[in-house]
């Protein structure tokens, strides 16, 4: 192997299995300019995606299922911090949006700022807006934005026990030294 080995990028000719090798990220608004333009449908969804599990993958491949493209909109690192608490997020923002753009189902991510997607929302006006079934349609304030310009949002079914939370205590629990019992 040439020096550098498969590290070397000059190696990383072979595309993925379906994939080409990964091109500079996608710029949603033209994403959503270029779906409109023909006729496609806009998906969008949102959250933290702090530690990505199989109920967010799930949730990702459903979305994309029901339109043309899916654009992820994922809340800042300060955004979480402030809707999670000190501690959150593990993931920083660079990392989460990584992730999410090497899933298949996913052709774009944005990142707000915002404690809501909603502004960013109002730009991209996506046909449907989709959460996971820990939300109700009713309880989405997204609902009536996405409404506003004939747009539907929608929740999926949930995947019990899958949560970045519980993943996380998870992982503090083992990595708690184990404690020999006194002899
Ligand atoms: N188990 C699950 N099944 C389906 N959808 C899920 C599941 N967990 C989260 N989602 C959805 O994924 C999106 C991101 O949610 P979020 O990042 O808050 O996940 P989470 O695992 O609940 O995180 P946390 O434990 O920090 O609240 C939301 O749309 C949410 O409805
Ligand atoms: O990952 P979460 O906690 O599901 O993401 C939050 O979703 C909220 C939801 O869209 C209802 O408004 C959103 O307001 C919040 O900014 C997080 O994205």
């Amino acid at each position: 192997m040439a020096a550098g080995g498969a590290g070397n990028p000059e190696l990383w000719r072979t595309a993925f299995a379906g994939r080409t090798p990964p091109v500079a990220p996608t710029d949603p608004f033209a994403l959503v300019e270029s779906v409109r333009a023909r006729g496609g449908t806009v998906v969008a969804t949102g959250g933290c995606f702090d530690l990505l599990h199989a109920g967010h993958v799930g949730l990702l491949e459903s979305a994309r299922r029901i339109g043309d493209c899916l654009i992820v909109c994922v809340n800042s690192d300060a955004s979480i911090t402030r809707r999670k608490g000190p501690g959150r997020p593990l993931n920083p923002v660079e990392d989460r949006v990584r992730v999410l753009a090497g899933l298949g189902c996913v052709d774009a991510v944005a990142v707000f700022e915002e404690d809501t997607p909603i502004a960013l929302l109002s730009r991209l006006r996506p046909d449907v807006w989709v959460k996971g079934g820990d939300y109700s349609v009713e309880d989405l304030p997204e609902a009536g934005v996405v409404r506003a310009w004939g747009g539907q949002a929608v929740v999926l079914p949930y995947l019990d026990g899958r949560s970045t939370t519980l993943l996380a205590h998870r992982a503090a629990e083992s990595a708690k030294p184990v404690r020999t019992p006194p002899r």
